[in-house]
């Protein structure tokens, strides 16, 4: 199964038993910096993607209502206008520009550009209950992190590998080699809270993928990028559920 093309669309299949009935909305932001494949399978659970009211909904309590990408050519910002999502293209140069090219001066740049991206974030209509990192290839700093804590708004990560292994970018690459070398059997894929230390919040949902013996990377990336697709939805449905039950008890 993977997600829609903006030119058809797929059901999502899902255990309708799995569906999850509530009378609450959820606004979601999420944060992309390419393709856009886990960003459409979002949209496709939404029931956002273009003419998709005869498909299964496995998150019909949620909306995508926001997309960001720090790059200009993200492909997931077609598939979000495609889906009639608004979109924000947050550029780090801009602010790297402001500053002289030093690691004082990067670092300036980026808690700029992260103060304001936590604000575009915070101060659009609707506010977000929940932000997805979904290919979200940049470093998210503490001011970020804490802007979005202190407005109670949780932050959720894809990660393309198991806790505590290949942290960072490249992860796939990663375990291709290691498993090469001998040094690992499997790998995995795990959404996760996103906190300052990058990929060590708590698990929402993992999924262990095995490593095949002669199978090329390509071939590892495209069974890890179909367990994303798949698991993206269900740890999303995973932390709505959370929230939802946080709301009743709140009253
Ligand atoms: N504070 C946090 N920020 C982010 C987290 C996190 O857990 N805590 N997760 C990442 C996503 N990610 C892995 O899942 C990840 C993405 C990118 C990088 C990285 O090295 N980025 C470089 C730029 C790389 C590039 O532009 O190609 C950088 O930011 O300098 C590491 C991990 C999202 N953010
Ligand atoms: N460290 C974060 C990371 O590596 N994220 C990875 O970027 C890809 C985005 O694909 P997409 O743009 O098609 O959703 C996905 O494989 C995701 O796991």
């Amino acid at each position: 199964m993977s997600p829609s093309s903006p030119s058809k669309i797929r059901t999502i299949s899902t255990d309708k038993s799995r569906a999850y009935s509530t009378s609450s909305s959820f606004n979601l932001t999420v944060l992309i910096s390419g393709s856009g494949t886990n960003l459409q399978a979002l949209i496709d659970a939404c029931g956002q993607a273009p003419s998709s009211k005869n498909t299964a909904r496995p998150l019909p309590q949620a909306q995508i209502t926001h997309v960001i990408s720090n790059r200009r050519d993200a492909y997931g910002l077609v598939r979000a206008q495609e889906a009639h999502i608004p979109t924000t293209y947050h550029n780090l140069v801009t602010y790297k520009k402001k500053h002289p090219p030093t690691e004082t001066g990067t670092q300036t740049a980026r808690r700029e550009y992260d103060t304001d991206l936590a604000q575009k974030i915070l101060t659009h209509i609707p506010c977000p209950d929940l932000v997805v990192c979904a290919g979200w290839m940049h470093i998210l700093s503490p001011v970020f992190v804490n802007a979005l804590a202190a407005a109670n708004v949780p932050i959720i990560n894809l990660h393309p590998a198991l806790p505590g292994q290949f942290n960072g970018a490249n992860a796939i690459g990663r375990a291709y080699e290691a498993f090469q070398r001998g040094e690992i059997s499997k790998t995995g894929v795990m959404v996760h809270y996103v906190v300052d230390e990058v990929d060590m919040g708590q698990p929402v949902m993992v999924k262990e993928v095995e490593c095949r013996p002669g199978e090329s990377q390509k071939e590892l990336e495209e069974r890890i990028h179909q367990t994303e697709w798949q698991l993206l939805v269900e740890a999303t449905e995973k932390v709505l559920a959370e929230l939802e039950e946080k709301r009743r008890l709140e009253g």
